[in-house]
């Protein structure tokens, strides 16, 4: 794991932006297309402004899906796949295909089909990853029913999670899929996100789910 200090968090959105974009082109002169992996939450938004503007990748040649997503319909305030198409696949990057990770239907049989739907594109070319305070990335959280089967190595692509602090059920990447990536980032803010990838160096995957994805991990950091 490498991590990298930012004065601010502005500073940090542009150098991460322009990051993601080389590691997708590198992708591009070596294949024809490349997979790129993204988080919901608060704090990839700005990222998303910066990179959307990137005209000089060929954004028609990139597929983008999230990491992880709230099982709520697009219109609803919680959904990841909202955040993604009103900050990322805008301007230049609206030309990328989008891989939604929900659907109409129950979540039971939605979900493997989704999934079918990914397969292709992996492994994935590079990876956005968030972090909560609670060490857990993507919606694999701590202890959740479900988690357990998603942090195992035979895991199906997408796995549902069944947080029992959070409002909705979730969906989300197999750790595997997720460590997989061939190239990794994340981003956190603050001391507390910082003091918990700090303590989840010396836990279980269980315990600390970041701990599945840190293999070859680059850290983004600012206050
Ligand atoms: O619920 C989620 O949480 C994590 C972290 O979110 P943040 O608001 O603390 O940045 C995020 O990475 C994940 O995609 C999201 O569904």
């Amino acid at each position: 794991m490498n991590i990298i200090e930012y004065p601010d968090r502005e500073l940090l959105a542009m150098d991460v932006a322009d990051k993601l974009a080389s590691d997708l082109e590198n992708r591009l002169v070596q294949g024809d297309s490349a997979s790129f992996a993204v988080p919901g939450g608060t704090t990839p938004g700005p990222i998303f402004d910066v990179l959307s503007s990137i005209r000089r990748l060929d954004w028609s040649r990139v597929t983008v899906m999230l990491t992880d997503e709230r099982w709520v319909p697009e219109d609803h305030a919680r959904s990841n796949t909202a955040l993604v198409r009103a900050r990322l696949l805008t301007d230049a990057a609206q030309m990328a295909r989008f891989l939604p990770f929900y659907g109409e239907g129950a979540i039971g049989k939605t979900v493997p089909r989704l999934g079918e739907d990914v397969s292709p594109v992996l492994p994935i070319s590079v990876l956005l990853l968030g972090m909560g305070d609670d060490m857990h990335t993507a919606s694999l959280f701590p202890g959740a029913p479900g988690v357990h089967a998603a942090l195992a190595p035979d895991a199906p692509v997408l796995n549902i999670v069944e947080p029992e602090d959070q409002p909705e059920q979730r969906v989300t990447l197999a750790a595997h899929v997720l460590n997989g990536a061939l190239s990794k980032h994340l981003v956190i803010f603050g001391a507390a996100k910082r003091e918990a990838l700090e303590r989840a160096q010396k836990l279980p995957p269980e315990q600390a789910p970041i701990r599945a994805v840190m293999q070859d991990l680059t850290v983004h950091w600012a206050e």
